[in-house]
């Protein structure tokens, strides 16, 4: 019987991402796109850390397990920080990918390659009942793309280059993009501290 794990998101591409990385450890991933019923989450938090908690204290409560949820973002060093914590909805409550890229690329029009400088951050919390929860983070430096470029991956990876591989994210496979990514990252944190959340 494989050990499952539950993941706060209804992001299907976050959950492309985790039944990845969990899959050496043997783990089936279930998310909250298997549990339709479930109301979104309200992220009113002020940080990465605050939603992700949020998201998985309240799954966590409701199902009476521990779960982990994840908050992550796109942070555009020449636009202070932004899309940041407002990654998903940057451009419009739909959160629609293409709009929310074409709204960084219009905001960086005219700004030189060397100063694109940006960062995708993810944030795991694990929250079980009756336990303090516990925080894994990644992050994964680059640059904003001149154009969008790249069909794999979502969200913000066609315009996200990744230097060391002269590829955008959207260019990667997804063992390329799990070797590198700031979700990769997060999880490398969370597989080292397994005796935390087990
Ligand atoms: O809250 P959940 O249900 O997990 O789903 P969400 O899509 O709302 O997720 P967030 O609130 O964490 O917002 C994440 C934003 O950052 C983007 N993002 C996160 N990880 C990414 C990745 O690996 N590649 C590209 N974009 C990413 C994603 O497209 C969203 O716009
Ligand atoms: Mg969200």
């Amino acid at each position: 019987m494989k050990r499952e794990v539950v993941i706060a998101t209804k992001n299907a591409g976050k959950v492309k991402d985790f039944q990845q990385l969990f899959a050496p450890l043997g783990w089936e991933v279930r998310s909250l796109l298997d549990f339709p019923e479930i109301p979104e989450i309200i992220e009113d938090g002020h940080s990465f850390r605050e939603n992700a908690a949020k998201k998985a204290e309240a799954i966590a409560a409701a199902f009476g397990k521990t779960v982990l949820a994840d908050d992550s973002g796109l942070v555009v060093d020449a636009l202070d920080g932004r899309p940041g914590i407002y990654s998903a909805r940057y451009a419009g409550p739909d959160k629609d990918d293409q709009a929310n890229n074409e709204k960084v690329l219009a905001e960086l029009q005219g700004v030189p390659q060397e100063e694109r400088t940006a960062r995708f951050v993810c944030v795991i919390a694990v929250a079980s009942p009756n336990k303090v929860t516990r925080y894994y983070e990644g992050f994964c430096e680059g640059e904003i793309a001149l154009r969008p470029s790249g069909e794999n991956g979502f969200g913000y990876d066609p315009i996200f280059y990744v230097p060391e591989l002269k590829k955008t994210m959207a260019e990667l496979s997804p063992q390329e993009k799990n070797r590198v990514s700031h979700r990769a990252e997060a999880m490398k944190q969370l597989t080292a501290n397994r005796s935390d959340w087990e």
